[in-house]
């Protein structure tokens, strides 16, 4: 089984007693903190190695947006100050509105108050550019040949299309670790499952005398055990757990494409033999090599031998890891496989890829026995009622984020509303369009993938594929810290994210919890895309001041100009944040946030790891050029902090993520705050005016298929 090696190997997380230890020693300071009024959102340094942010949604750093290219820089002994009068505009909460506007005192509008539409298909190093040269090919419609755009000209062959996956039965699977053999428990789930197919299936009294006819294992506390081999050829793939009314599937299938997830769960059947009988459907928007198949155990506590035996056990990482992960309410990963897809998307007609196939998973843990059929698309135009609207999931600065499904393929989706008139008004029509075109052409495991676009006369639609494990800010804010090796693998993941933009020579700019979400698995999923900066090349430099505070890399708060570079410096902002619990020079007095980030030492808790230090003092350097990146995302993954990290590996989402969040099916928002939640899902009706000429400026917005991948996104 696959596994976070690093974690295992050295142990950096901490263990149960550290961190009893540890929160008792937090519940003294916090005391002590109280008793003397302080807290470290007032500025407070402690000296203690961890620091407790009190975290909630109000917390949630808010991006600035700046739309124009020029900012006074910062003179330390005076200007600093001047933040203070913005100081409540950036550090509001999440549904207060982006700060474009509200530094006119620090922004010096280069454009010389002319409308940023107008300038649109400008020329030049300014935002607006971006999207003006980008705009004659960022779209278009059609299938499988050379197509007219929106804005008439030709662009390239799209391809989209549905796949249907079929999967009839399973055989071979096994538990990861020997269950108790417990007559009284097993024969109350037994007989809670759903196992018969027919009636000559064996009755449950049948399956327990054959279980007790077995010969149990004995350990040295005389406990008989039934290993999970054999436990699997008599357990139902489906039980009812003592606590619920509703069948658990002990173990179950997810189909992931495109990052658009399907749970496959058995119909009947025991765990070595299953019948599921079921058919999911994808949209397919873009060509991907291959379909990834998981299989999952979600086995019952009640289900393990006792406490003692887990005990004698646990020194096995392995065993200890599945164990804790059943004692945690959590899905265990046995075994996965890559489905290899060669789908001719130049076909115009339906085609079968795979029929009855029998598929063996990785690591020999059973196999599978599949259909998979194409169908190219015809009806290409979507509008809002393709989708039957779920539930409200976020807010961003322009409009509602929510869980819809798509009504052919009942696939489930977030769908970003946003309102054309307030972003004309906002001056933000191109950051949008910027969204949109770094979405469409990216192509990265750890970014989320945009699945359609489309508009109506009064809103821009974006729908992206649903990734429900949260937001990273949400899990930060509920555990205060990460471990080591769980803060290693998120920047390893946000690494390659940011690495294949700046290949693709964007800037994201935007780096931070609230902008990281965590899918089904617990892999990293990057979202916003509204700050990027395109056609970076190289060293190229941009002026334009905007991010978040804590995030805000001190060439930028200098009005220095800026290059990819700052996108590191995030990461190390990122690091530190998840590895303490605050961003590096966090103050809640943003001047002097800033100041601090000018100015002051990195300071970190005692008893640091050694190369975690070394990575953030590296990638933390005030000076760009001197930074750890600058010559290259290669020179960090170089660094020692990943010396045990195979990247290609990393690339194919091949370690087992150390945490995997709660998600029990693709409809669930548990993970998602119940503020947005509770609201009623509705696409608010609105009546703006838009004039033909403003109109035009979102003439490339639809997006139904992929676009061909350049080498830079302009
Ligand atoms: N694909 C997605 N799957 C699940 N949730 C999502 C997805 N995209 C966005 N969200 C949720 O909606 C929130 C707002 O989305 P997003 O940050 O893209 O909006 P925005 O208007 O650009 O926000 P901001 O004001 O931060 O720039 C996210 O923080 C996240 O919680």
């Amino acid at each position: 089984m696959y596994s976070w090696k690093i974690a295992n190997k050295f142990k950096f997380g901490r263990s149960k007693e550290d961190k009893e230890r540890e929160k008792e020693k937090e519940r003294e300071k916090s005391k002590d903190k109280e008793k003397h009024g302080f807290f470290h959102h007032k500025g407070h340094r402690s000296e203690s190695p961890y620091r407790e942010p009190p975290r909630d949604s109000a917390d949630r750093k808010e991006t600035i947006v700046a739309s124009t290219s020029l900012i006074a820089p910062v003179r330390l002994s005076t200007d600093v100050n001047k933040y203070s009068t913005t100081n409540s505009s950036i550090s509001t909460g999440r549904d207060s509105q982006r700060t474009t506007g509200e530094f006119d005192d620090y922004v010096a509008d280069s454009n010389g108050g002319r409308n940023e539409l107008d300038q649109a298909y400008s020329t030049g190093d300014d935002e607006s550019a971006d999207f003006g040269r980008d705009s004659s090919r960022i779209s278009g419609s059609g299938n499988s040949s050379t197509t007219q755009d929106e804005t008439g000209t030709n662009a390239e062959p799209l391809f989209s299309g549905i796949m249907t996956v079929k999967v009839y039965g399973g055989e071979g699977f096994k538990l990861p670790v020997p269950i108790t053999s417990n007559v009284q428990i097993l024969k109350k789930l037994l007989s809670s499952g759903v196992i018969h197919q027919s009636a000559e299936e064996p009755g449950v009294d049948q399956l327990i005398s054959s279980l007790s006819q077995l010969k149990l294992e004995e350990n040295g506390d005389e406990e008989n055990l039934i290993e999970g081999d054999v436990a699997t050829r008599f357990i139902p793939a489906t039980i009812t757990l003592p606590s619920s009314t509703d069948l658990n599937p002990l173990l179950y299938f997810t189909i992931e494409f495109d990052n658009t997830v399907a749970s496959i769960e058995p119909e009947s059947g025991t765990i070595s033999n299953l019948n599921f009988n079921k058919i999911s459907t994808f949209d397919v928007t873009r060509k991907l090599p291959f379909l990834k198949i998981d299989v999952l155990a979600r086995i019952p506590s009640i289900l393990l031998p006792s406490k003692a035996w887990q005990q004698s056990n646990s020194s096995d990482p392995h065993i200890r890891d599945v164990l804790d992960r059943i004692n945690s309410n959590q899905d265990i990963h046995l075994d996965s496989y890559n489905l290899p897809l060669t789908l001719d998307f130049n076909s115009a007609t339906s085609f079968r890829l795979y029929n009855h196939q029998w598929v063996s998973l990785e690591r020999g843990n059973g196999k599978l026995n599949v259909s998979v059929d194409y169908k190219p698309a015809t009806n290409r135009s979507l509008s809002i009622d393709d989708f039957d609207l779920l539930k409200v999931i976020g807010k961003g600065s322009f409009g509602k984020v929510m869980q819809v499904r798509k009504k052919d393929t009942n696939k489930v989706y977030a769908l970003k509303a946003i309102r054309k008139s307030y972003i004309v008004s906002k001056s933000e029509v191109v950051h949008t369009l910027a969204e949109r075109t770094v979405l469409a052409r990216v192509d990265n495991p750890f970014i989320v993938p945009l699945k359609f676009t489309f508009q109506s006369p009064d809103k821009l639609y974006i729908v992206l594929a649903f990734i429900n494990g949260g937001e990273l800010f949400y899990h930060l804010q509920r555990e205060g810290r990460f471990s080591l090796s769980r803060a290693r693998f998120y920047a390893a993941e946000l690494l390659c994210a940011l690495e294949t933009l700046h290949n693709l020579d964007v800037i994201y700019r935007d780096l931070k919890p609230e902008n990281i979400l965590l899918d089904h698995q617990g892999h990293i999923a990057l979202c916003d895309f509204g700050l990027c900066k395109l056609n970076m090349k190289g060293q190229d430099k941009t002026n334009t001041f905007c991010g978040t505070p804590e995030y805000l890399a001190p060439e930028l708060l200098l009005g220095q100009g800026y290059s990819k570079v700052v996108d590191w410096w995030t990461l190390g902002v990122l690091l530190y944040e998840m590895l303490t619990g605050l961003p590096p020079y966090y103050d809640e007095d943003v001047p002097k946030m800033y100041k601090k980030i000018l100015q002051e030492p990195l300071r970190f808790p005692d008893g640091f790891d050694k190369d975690a230090k070394d990575l953030l003092i590296s990638l933390l350097s005030r000076d760009p050029k001197r930074r750890l990146g600058f010559n290259g995302a290669e020179e960090i993954k170089s660094h020692a902090f990943f010396s045990q990290l195979n990247w290609k590996r990393l690339w194919m989402k091949g370690y087992i993520p150390p945490y995997k969040p709660p998600v029990m099916s693709s409809l669930d928002t548990s993970n998602f705050d119940q503020e947005f939640t509770k609201e009623l899902p509705v696409d608010s009706v609105v009546n703006d005016f838009l004039s033909e000429s403003v109109q035009q400026q979102f003439g490339g917005w639809t997006y139904v298929g992929s676009e061909q991948l350049g080498r830079s996104v302009r």
